[in-house]
């Protein structure tokens, strides 16, 4: 709900302005949540208006309000008490939604998987003489629920931001568009205006598809163990590939040139046949489909019958068949990342993007600030990405035909990320299975040869560095990302690229798990504190635990083995590689064997894993001395 208020408290002329809910689980708690969001915001938006709130997001608003001041001519008894009016409205809606979640809690008349379309446009419950009185022009609210049926695949998000774009080009079609996750807020109201100076510039506009902000997190702590804030992206490669064509489409936090994701910069129109095979056969939807004319004034007021028949065709799950909706059009289907293959597609086809990180956050979103989300979410995205990696949509071969060079190794580079869980899965274990069976890999310290090695390991801890320092962060965030970088890249990624080649190979449907929306205090409390929490499924400790008591179990080995038998030159570097790696991964052995609070590491899931490094060993061994 605060997604869609804060939406509607852009600074924006109301009448231009129309919000969009998707609710793909099509749930009437939602449509009523919505009824009362739409009540509220008559409160609030004036409330806004009138005395300047910077903070458009009730709940953030209410989160913080003794900082937040308001601002005009209006002496400060008067903003407050009609701060306490509209606190009181906050509060009775809250209420009046989880009464309603309450009486309606058994009802099993629905499911998220099994439901007809819906759409409607919201007018509020409550008709308060008072407000509307003093009523200026609002947005117009519309909640959107796609049809879905359990024998239709329904391509997850992508699915769900197609229907909208269908629903939307009959009632408004506005030609730009702010896409927000539900877990998003807008934390800016100006972000409108901002992103509309880009779309407007004439030396842009022509080729300009998207105005991206970053993705940034009201819940990031301090400390930021998780690397929740995905740095490298949002302060490192996004800049590099503004510089180029500009950055990849990030799912979120994005305005829009609808046209883009129709057609192609120079392509001129289509006859009516081939649009219909390319967008369906809805007359209503292709008359509308290049802006010549703007849905008409009674049908904008959503009310007649024909419209409403026209929007649920459209948000029908039949209505895509045999047409190139998630394949030519719209939002992409092809990968689970759908923002990162629609973006790589757009940029393929002429459309350039750019990025924007005012100092000011414009939206502010959930990061996922526990391991079990964290990794939940990392297999997910590499399973997306890698399997782009694996296509015949390849970014180096697809992309480099289609684009320039250096803007196709970056998409590349992020699509074949995932497999450096091969080389670090290798560098966990050769090394160190070597070193317990005294056999010598690397070159001698006393060997000038060597230099060549430690150049190359030194020098790409220093250009980690650099990037972290340069961006403005921190000695710490460099040992956070290396640290989960190492955790990732031994489970998240295995899994996501294992994930990846089977739906390749067509033993596997692609699945979206959407990540966990709810807050645990004891969880949240460990994260403030800079804890691991390793409450996580033993899929994705056994591994990780696994390699770490092998790196233990060779590190005391190997020195061990130096001290007794000598060899030290010869085995240095394989010491030296052990022990940075436990340097890096110390939490995990202090979830390990230190700690005792619930987020620790289960004893069960330890002893497994010791027997299963004993295994890895002892077959490694085996197979080094045949
Ligand atoms: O079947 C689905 C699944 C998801 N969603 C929506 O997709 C959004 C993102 O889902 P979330 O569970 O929050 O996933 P995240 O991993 O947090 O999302 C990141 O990764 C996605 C790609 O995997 C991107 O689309 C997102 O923008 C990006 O924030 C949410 O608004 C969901 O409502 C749907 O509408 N239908
Ligand atoms: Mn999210």
């Amino acid at each position: 709900m605060n997604t869609v208020v804060s939406a509607m408290a852009l600074d924006y002329p109301a009448k231009k302005l129309h919000v969009y809910l998707s609710d793909d689980g099509g749930s009437p708690l939602t449509l009523n949540g919505m009824r009362e969001a739409y009540d509220f915001a008559r409160w609030w938006l004036p409330f806004c208006k009138r005395y300047g709130v910077k903070t458009r997001c009730p709940k953030a608003y209410f989160r913080e309000e003794e900082d937040d001041e308001g601002i005009g001519m209006s002496s400060e008894t008067e903003f407050d008490s009609e701060k306490q009016k509209v606190k009181e409205k906050y509060e009775l809606f809250k209420e009046r939604v989880s009464e309603h979640r309450k009486r309606h809690r058994g009802d099993s008349s629905h499911t998220g998987q099994d439901h007809p379309p819906t759409i409607e446009v919201v007018r509020g419950d409550v008709i308060d003489e008072v407000v509307q009185a003093h009523q200026e022009p609002m947005p117009q609210l519309i909640y959107v629920s796609r049809e879905k049926r359990p024998s239709h695949h329904h391509h997850f998000k992508a699915g769900a931001l197609n229907a909208l774009l269908r629903v939307s080009g009959v009632i408004s079609n506005s030609p730009y568009i702010l896409l927000l996750d539900c877990d998003m807020y807008c934390n800016d109201h100006s972000s409108a205006r901002q992103a509309m100076c880009f779309h407007l510039d004439p030396r842009l506009s022509r080729s300009l598809s998207l105005v991206q902000f970053p993705q940034r997190f009201h819940n990031i702590s301090e400390n930021d163990i998780y690397d929740s804030k995905i740095r490298s992206y949002f302060w490192t490669c996004w800049y590099g590939m503004d510089g180029l064509k500009g950055p990849i489409l990030s799912g979120t936090c994005f305005y829009i040139k609808r046209e883009s994701l129709y057609r192609k910069p120079t392509q001129e129109g289509s006859d009516l046949m081939d649009l219909k095979k390319l967008f369906g056969h809805s007359n209503e939807f292709i008359k509308h489909l290049w802006r010549k004319e703007k849905p008409s004034k009674d049908t904008f007021a959503g009310d007649s019958a024909a419209l409403r028949k026209e929007t649920q065709l459209l948000a029908s799950c039949g209505y895509e068949n045999g047409t190139k909706w998630g394949q030519e059009v719209g939002f992409m289907y092809y990968s689970v990342v759908e923002d990162y293959f629609t973006g790589f597609t757009l940029h393929c086809n002429g459309w350039t993007s750019v990025f924007y990180n005012p100092p000011k956050p414009q939206f502010l979103g959930t990061a996922t600030t526990n391991l079990n989300d964290l990794l939940i979410q990392g297999t997910r995205w590499s399973s997306g990405l890698s399997k782009v990696g694996i296509s015949r949509f390849c970014p180096l071969v697809y992309g480099s035909l289609r684009m320039p060079i250096l803007q196709s190794m970056c998409y590349a580079q992020l699509a074949l990320f995932p497999f450096y869980c091969l080389p670090i899965c290798c560098f966990a274990t050769i090394p160190q299975i070597c070193l317990v069976n005294g056999i010598s890999i690397y070159p001698e310290v006393s060997s000038s040869y060597i230099m060549l090695f430690a150049f190359i390991f030194l020098s790409s801890l220093c250009k980690h560095l650099h990037e972290v320092v340069a961006s403005g962060h921190t000695v710490q965030t460099f040992l956070n990302e290396q640290r989960i970088w190492m955790i990732k890249s031994t489970t998240s990624h295995v899994y996501g690229t294992i994930d990846a080649v089977m739906t390749q190979i067509g033993m596997r449907r692609a699945s979206f798990l959407p990540t966990n929306k709810v807050d645990d205090d004891e969880q949240s409390k460990r994260y403030e504190m800079g804890i691991f929490d390793f409450q996580t499924s033993i899929l994705f400790l056994a591994p990780m635990v696994t390699l770490v008591i092998l790196n233990m179990a060779s590190f005391i080995v190997g020195v061990a083995r130096v001290l007794t038998l000598g060899g030290g030159d010869e085995l240095f570097m394989q010491i030296v590689l052990s022990f940075f790696i436990l340097a890096m991964t110390y939490p995990v052995i202090e979830g390990m064997v230190l700690r005792t609070d619930k987020g620790r590491i289960p004893r069960s899931v330890t002893t497994l894993s010791a027997f299963l490094s004993l295994a890895l060993l002892l077959l490694g061994s085996g197979f080094l001395m045949r």
